[in-house]
């Protein structure tokens, strides 16, 4: 197995700016260029096997994009799909499919997931999502916020990464009524984990030629908990004398994400402020619909939109924008060191919405998922 220090090494090996036409989007691309000597995923026949999790809400449609797209590039990835599901109805078995899922990932070490449902309402109920990060130990949530060229919004020059601890903090999942009225929820951070985060944000930062890594937390509140991780943060800081350091509490760095947020670069932190802070820099560029993510870990990467919705609400209705999921996939190719493929592809979409003819709903346009799924395959055969 591959310490974490090779791990942080090989990851994310790639210039942070630059003019070439490929790298409209340099930070995802960026993040995505990870090195595949890490997991070394087999070939089987010339082809990756790679585990598809659709997910719930807009899942299957998006996934179908995905599919469609890599079909017709004729990408050498073969799927291997679990159709997990955490809504929960009289016939299905959601625990048996999560296991098949699972199994599915430590055979593969590559998957690309949608996401899965977790009812509010439902006590008992565990998040899948949290779950599968926990049972693989994908610490390492990676989620760029950057603006699309040609997608205005509000804020330019937009480029921070969120680099969030995915397995421990606030979703440890273990909650309890001591008395009735009485629930106490635990937090759980621990040193390990703390540095582990720590050094992948560094690590990240160095192999991207990024500048700054700040530390988002809440220590004047919770002075143990996360007083850990923020002093944590600081000692693995030591090693790395090129960067600039700082750190922020958390209802801080929100209010200065959505009125500054050209001041972030990288930035990394618990759990659940990872969650709001990735929900905030969505809507600063473009919504849910555009934001791809990955999970990484030392043996498994899964690779899944940086938002994390489910989007019940849209669900069959053919509006839901595909982009998060493609770029999602797209970072995973170059995971798997198909780079020609992932910039094929990445490239199609940017200039689709770049061209600006062509947009789904939630990026102010009236296509379908179908439509822009098509005018990226047009753009891909253009190329
Ligand atoms: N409710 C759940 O089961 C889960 C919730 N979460 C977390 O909770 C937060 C809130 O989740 P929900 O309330 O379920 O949000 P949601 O899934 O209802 O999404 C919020 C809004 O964004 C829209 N949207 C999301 N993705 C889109 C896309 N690709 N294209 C177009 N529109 C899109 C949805 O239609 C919806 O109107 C999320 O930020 C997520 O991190 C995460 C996993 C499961
Ligand atoms: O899995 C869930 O239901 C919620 C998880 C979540 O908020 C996230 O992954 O950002
Ligand atoms: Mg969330």
């Amino acid at each position: 197995m591959l310490s974490s220090r090779s791990l942080t090494q090989t990851l994310f090996r790639t210039a942070k700016a630059s003019s070439s036409r490929n790298a409209v989007f340099p930070a995802t691309r960026a993040m995505a260029t990870v090195v595949s000597d890490l997991f070394k995923p087999t070939k089987y026949g010339g082809k990756y096997t790679v585990t598809l999790i659709p997910g719930d809400g807009i899942g299957a449609e998006v996934t179908e994009s995905v599919k469609t797209i890599f079909k017709s590039g004729n990408v050498p990835v073969e799927w291997e799909q679990v159709d997990v599901t955490g809504v929960v109805t009289g016939n299905s078995h959601p625990e048996e499919l999560f296991r098949e899922s699972v199994n599915s990932l430590r055979r593969n070490k590559v998957g690309l997931k949608g996401i899965l449902y977790t009812p509010v309402e439902r006590s008992g109920h565990q998040s899948f999502n949290v779950a599968l990060r926990q049972e693989l130990d994908i610490y390492a949530s990676v989620v760029l916020i950057k603006n699309m060229p040609g997608y205005v919004t509000r804020h330019s020059n937009v480029d921070m990464c969120i680099i969030r601890e995915n397995t421990e903090g606030e979703y440890s999942g273990l909650e309890h009524q001591s008395v009735p009225g009485v629930v106490e929820s635990l937090k759980i951070v621990t040193r390990m984990k703390s540095e582990r985060i720590s050094k992948f944000a560094f690590s990240f930062a160095t192999a991207n030629q990024r500048k700054k890594v700040t530390c988002i937390h809440k220590a004047n509140i919770m002075k143990l908990a996360d007083g850990l991780f923020r002093s944590t943060f600081h000692e693995v800081a030591k090693a790395y004398p090129r960067l600039e350091v700082n750190d922020l509490i958390v209802d801080n760095a929100s209010m200065q994400a959505v009125s500054r947020p050209q001041q972030f670069d990288v930035l990394v932190m618990p759990n659940l402020y990872g969650s709001i802070l990735s929900n905030i820099g969505a809507a600063l560029v473009g919504g849910p619909g555009i934001i791809p993510g990955c999970n990484m870990g030392r043996e498994y990467a899964v690779f899944e939109p940086g938002c994390r919705h489910v989007g019940l609400d849209i669900q069959g209705r053919d509006q839901a924008n595909p982009t998060a999921l493609i770029l999602s996939a797209t970072m995973m190719l170059r995971h798997l060191g198909l780079d020609d493929h992932a910039t094929r592809i990445s490239q199609a979409v940017y200039d689709v919405v770049a061209d600006g003819k062509v947009r789904t709903k939630d990026m102010g346009g009236n296509s379908t998922t179908h439509d822009f799924t098509n005018a990226v395959l047009k753009q891909m055969e253009r190329q």
